[in-house]
């Protein structure tokens, strides 16, 4: 079924390696987990997450005893038939990504393919910059092994599309699997393996290693310009009268052209991911002498949202408010904060003067100018305005109860409250939508950024 492969190593346990190796074990095959972190290496062995991810634990529960983790990596690799590298590639301050966690794991690994009597299958899983698994990753591990690659070990570059929070369900559902082969028996058994795998029967696009590394990066700046023309129709329709982004997307993304999915305008997207791979792309095309224009524009027009939201709050939030903003990470079911819209909006908010209080139920950012709260009673507790940054379930229901206690305004950039009816006195800014001040009909009072003489002239 997958050519001979039977056990497999998964080099760095963290945010993706971890649940996808509890996959493939879950899945039927032998897994050696290898991880430097000592405390990631006992979690995983005593079957506890290493890392925060929905349904991983359940994933843990049904390995059995295929899954084990050391860090020994030449040992891992001595036991196995094939191997995925999914190590950090940080940013550098170009946009490219660092190789050198990527690098030093192929050392070893090729040291230990040196003295292995049979063909071994190693996959690059980790986001690369275009040119790296031709260029510095095969021939460290051509040096160390002292093989020619193609002949004595297989290399793929197959990089992951996965979303933090549903990596398990993404893993498993791919939409597609890209495969950058060095020859057709490394891309076919890599196929294999997760055709063996995976719930669906996904297409596999097999080609060379560069327009797979180019495929990747470009997926992800194709769906954050995608995201960032939303945020741009939010951006008009909070100005047009009548006006509303939800009626307009769903409209547009019924052109099969266009497509539904990530076409909701909000505050912007971060996460450790989507910002810079458009940095990636611009740093490609400038450094290939091609127009870098587009990857540049998304990223700047979506660095623009938080201006579009600081100001949208600091037109109806009265100087020196107490304001609470719930949720931090960048998006709900997850505790990460890199390049997060809420905390660059908190950040703001404090800079203006505002006391801001904020709570996320997992992510703990070092804070700047705001307070982090325990809970999100402490973080409501007294706040004249309220900001549904990362709508965790729940938070909703909340921010309703506040409204009633006392007039509270409330703003909504994703509208998950917009079906609600809103307390008496309550001021109510949905993000994306053209809201008149003090609308009787609705009883929602709302000003969606509008200029500050406007916002006299009603008030
Ligand atoms: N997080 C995502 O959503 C996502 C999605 C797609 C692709 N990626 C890419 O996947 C890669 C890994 O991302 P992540 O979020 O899982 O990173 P992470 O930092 O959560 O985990 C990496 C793990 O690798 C371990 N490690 C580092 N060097 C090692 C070595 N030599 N041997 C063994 N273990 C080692 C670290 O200790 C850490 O536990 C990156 O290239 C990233 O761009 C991430
Ligand atoms: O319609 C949408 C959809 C998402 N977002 C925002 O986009 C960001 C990213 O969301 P999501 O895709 O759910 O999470 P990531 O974990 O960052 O995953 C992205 O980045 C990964 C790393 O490259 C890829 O593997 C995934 O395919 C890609 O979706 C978040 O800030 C969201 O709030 C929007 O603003 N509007």
């Amino acid at each position: 079924m997958h050519e001979s492969v039977q056990s497999v190593a998964m080099i760095g346990l963290g945010r993706l390696g971890a649940p996808i190796a509890a996959c493939l074990a879950a899945g039927g095959f032998r897994v050696v987990g290898v991880d430097l972190k000592r405390e990631t290496v006992e979690a995983i062995n005593r079957r506890r997450p290493p890392v925060f991810e929905p349904g991983l634990e359940a994933m843990l529960g049904r390995v059995d005893d295929r899954l084990t983790a050391t860090d020994d990596l030449a040992g891992a690799i001595r036991q196995t038939d094939a191997s995925f590298v999914l190590v950090p590639t940080p940013s550098e301050t170009d946009g490219s990504f660092s190789l050198d966690y990527v690098l030093a794991a192929c050392e070893e690994i090729g040291e230990a393919l040196r003295d292995l009597d049979r063909w071994h299958l190693v996959t690059i899983v980790s986001t690369v910059m275009p040119g790296d698994t031709s260029g510095a990753i095969q021939h460290t591990l051509e040096r160390t092994s002292g093989k020619t690659c193609g002949e004595g070990f297989g290399l793929c570059y197959s990089p992951e599309f996965v979303a933090l929070g549903t990596v398990i369900r993404d893993y498993l559902n791919p939409d597609m699997l890209l495969i950058g082969e060095s020859d057709p028996r490394s891309g076919r058994t890599l196929a294999s393996i997760y055709k063996a795998v995976v719930e669906t029967d996904p297409p596999v696009s097999r080609m060379s290693f560069v327009n797979a590394e180019i495929a990747k990066i470009s997926v992800n700046a194709y769906v954050t310009a995608k995201i960032t023309f939303a945020n741009t129709l939010a951006g008009i329709c909070e100005r047009v009268p009548g006006a509303d982004v939800d009626a307009v997307t769903q409209a547009i993304g019924l052109d099969s052209r266009i497509g539904r999915k990530y076409l909701k305008g909000g505050i912007g997207y971060g996460g450790p991911c989507f910002p810079r791979d458009n940095a990636a792309l611009a740093h490609v095309a400038r450094a290939a002498g091609a127009i870098a224009d587009f990857p540049e524009t998304v990223d700047a027009v979506n660095r623009q949202q938080v201006d579009r939201m600081t100001a949208q709050a600091l037109a109806v939030i009265p100087p020196q408010s107490k304001i609470a903003i719930l949720g931090l990470s960048y998006k709900p079911q997850s505790d990460v904060v890199d390049e997060s819209q809420p905390v660059m909006l908190a950040e703001r908010l404090a800079q203006a003067g505002h006391t801001v209080r904020a709570f996320d139920p997992a992510a703990t950012p070092a804070n700047k100018g705001y307070t982090l709260c325990d809970t999100q009673d402490a973080c409501l507790l007294d706040a004249h305005a309220v900001v549904l940054a990362t709508p965790w379930p729940g938070m909703a229901e909340a921010v309703i109860e506040q409204a009633n206690q006392k007039p509270t305004i409330i703003i909504d950039p994703w509208r998950v409250l917009i079906e609600q009816t809103m307390p008496a006195g309550t001021t109510y800014l949905p993000g994306g939508r053209h809201v008149v001040l003090g609308d009787k009909k609705t009883d929602r009072i709302a000003a969606v950024a509008p200029p500050p003489d406007d916002l006299a002239a009603a008030g």
